[in-house]
């Protein structure tokens, strides 16, 4: 198991935003976490990447208890996540927001680069290759000299996705990656997230889109009020009522599934 919660719980005052949940995420599959506004998704994403300490229990990430861990211990362990927002260097080139995010795996000090060592050149062209192999896993291989806050919407959403890559993750998390997408752009998220799968990526999302949910998960965990209440297939979880309930509220499923739905 890549990842694994045991009775992960987050109190806020009160108010409990996650309550024991169970999450197991098996390496090289692709996971999504669902469920209602305030169901305790985002909460959830920041108890696994230290940004929260968890109130009780614990979260193990390739046999290591990180519960207590700080957030950049656990990035340098293998994990990266993109955020709801846009978070990229917009007067800067596409290519340079990429480059940036993969300086820190590299092998060039200061010494070379003040001298322009044969090491430095060769380190920045392999930097320079590395770049628009990720660029190229959405499509944007060809606008690495754009500025990046030229790119549409959609495209700045991919780009961001590969600079979290380019910390060559274990595991990536994506924090609705479709929010704001039009239907084409949504359509190439699929396809770029199966992508990043195929190149030895474990992927877990957050996402409100449920096409695309539903067309790239294998599996999906849905909370509500903190706590899970299904985990299955797409399928599986299309036609379980307690979903249904949970996203349409008790009487409007009822009227769902008598419709035959
Ligand atoms: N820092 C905080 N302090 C107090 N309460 C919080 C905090 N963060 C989240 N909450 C509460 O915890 C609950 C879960 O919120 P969370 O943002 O995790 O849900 P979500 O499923 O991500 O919702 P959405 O889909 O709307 O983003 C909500 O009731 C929210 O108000």
């Amino acid at each position: 198991m890549l990842l694994q919660t045991e009775n992960l719980t987050k109190r806020f005052g009160g108010l409990v935003a996650v309550e024991s949940l169970n999450l197991q995420v098996r390496e090289g599959e692709i996971l999504g976490l669902i469920g209602p506004n305030g169901a305790g998704k985002t909460t959830m994403f920041n108890l696994l990447t230290g940004v929260h300490k968890a109130s009780e229990g614990s979260v193990h990430f390739g046999g290591v208890d990180i519960t207590r861990k700080a957030v950049h211990e656990i990035a340098q362990m293998g994990m990266a996540r993109t955020f709801q927002n846009i978070k990229l260097f917009g007067s800067l080139s596409v290519e340079d927001n990429v480059k940036i995010a993969l300086y820190p795996k590299s092998k060039v000090n200061m010494l070379n680069s003040i001298l322009m060592t044969r090491t430095y050149r060769e380190e920045m062209e392999r930097i320079e290759q590395k770049a628009y192999e990720l660029l190229a896993m959405v499509g944007l291989e060809s606008k690495g000299k754009h500025q990046a806050s030229s790119l549409a919407y959609g495209e700045q959403r991919y780009l961001e996705i590969i600079r979290a890559l380019a910390t060559d993750p274990t595991l990536l998390i994506l924090d609705e990656p479709g929010a704001g997408m039009n239907g084409t752009e949504s359509e190439q998220l699929v396809e770029h997230i199966r992508k990043i799968r195929s190149a030895g990526h474990t992927v877990l999302l957050i996402e409100h889109d449920m096409s695309v949910i539903m067309e790239v998960c294998e599996r999906i965990y849905v909370i509500n009020f903190g706590k899970q209440i299904a985990e299955g297939t797409p399928l599986q979880i299309q036609n379980n009522t307690k979903v249904i309930e949970a996203y349409l509220g008790e009487e409007d499923a009822e009227d769902y599934v008598h419709a035959g739905n």
